[in-house]
């Protein structure tokens, strides 16, 4: 595994958003999702907002600032996967967990302006993708960017079965912890992840994800021996406890998590860690796993 790159050295406090609510606290799901909606909706600069992605983020970034705490990749890490986006040119660029529609419309539009065709944003909350759908209109993204209700795990098969995702050219990873890991694994099994797929997989750090980032950075000898020793060690939830993700019990239920393939563990990942920050200033990172061979 490379060493840890930083992107950023330094956080632009003038641009944090509200801090995040303390332990116990709720951070979203309060009805912030509508209030955002009647926020961007009302503002005074509407009219130019309309049709223009980087207002729209504008919008949401000032209300994270100046209102409530939102759950967003935020500014700094999305600048590093826009970069890719630029390098990379994904065709189908598919995102698990959605929340507000802001990686959606950011993305959208780098994949619209690389050239790409597609954006699939999967999200289970029905109020949360019904959001996200009326901000990617606004910003005029609605051609490019396709919001999918339900588990990410059902939406991946579903798409699958449709023949609507034959190759995930890029997957930024943000949504339930668990999640990661057996959503991967599922899309390796399905073969639409592999040789040229490039993996963004979001708090890294924060509150990071072991599981995850010991499978993609495994070598394929490691992959293969752990399936031979069967359940403990290809574990997806190990080394996970609450901390590592809200709705932690309901999350890791095998409804909510959806598969229980188990990979192709032939396939080579190159993945290093960016350091950078959360959109309140709090240092995060984004792990980037490129798939570069299948080996025999
Ligand atoms: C951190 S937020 C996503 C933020 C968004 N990517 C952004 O940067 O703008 C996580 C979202 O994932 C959704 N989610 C969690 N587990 C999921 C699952 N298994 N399938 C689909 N969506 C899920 C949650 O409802 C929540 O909206």
């Amino acid at each position: 595994m490379a060493p840890a790159e930083s992107a950023v050295n330094d956080f632009d406090e003038k641009k944090a958003y509200a801090a995040q609510e303390e332990e116990g606290q709720k951070y979203f799901d309060d009805g912030r999702e509508i209030d955002l909606l009647h926020f961007v909706y009302g503002h005074e600069k509407i009219d130019e907002i309309r049709g223009s992605p980087q207002k729209v983020l504008a919008a949401i970034d000032e209300y994270g600032r100046t209102k409530k705490y939102l759950m967003n990749v935020g500014d700094d890490k999305g600048k590093i996967v826009c970069d890719l986006i630029r390098k990379h040119k994904p065709n189908t660029l598919v995102e698990l967990g959605g929340y507000v529609g802001y990686s959606a419309v950011l993305f959208g539009d780098a994949v619209r302006q690389a050239g790409g065709k597609r954006l699939f944003s999967l999200e289970f909350n029905p109020e949360f993708a019904a959001v996200i759908m009326s901000l990617v209109d606004l910003a005029g993204l609605s051609d490019i960017v396709k919001v999918h209700v339900g588990s990410s795990a059902n939406s991946i098969k579903r798409l699958h079965a449709a023949g609507l995702l034959s190759h995930i050219d890029m997957m930024f990873l943000d949504h339930s912890k668990p999640a990661y890991t057996t959503d991967l694994k599922l899309c390796e099994s399905l073969n639409i992840v592999g040789p040229g797929s490039v993996l963004a997989a979001d708090n890294c750090v924060k509150p990071g994800n072991p599981p995850y980032l010991r499978y993609v950075r495994s070598t394929v000898e490691e992959k293969r021996k752990a399936l031979e020793l069967g359940d403990a060690a290809t574990d997806d939830k190990a080394g996970l406890s609450e901390k590592y993700g809200y709705l932690f019990q309901d999350a890791v239920s095998e409804k909510k998590l959806g598969s229980t393939e188990k990979g192709n563990p032939n396939l080579v990942y190159d993945s290093k860690r960016i350091d950078s920050f959360e959109p309140t200033g709090i240092p995060d990172a984004l792990e980037i796993s490129i798939c570069v061979k299948e080996e025999s």
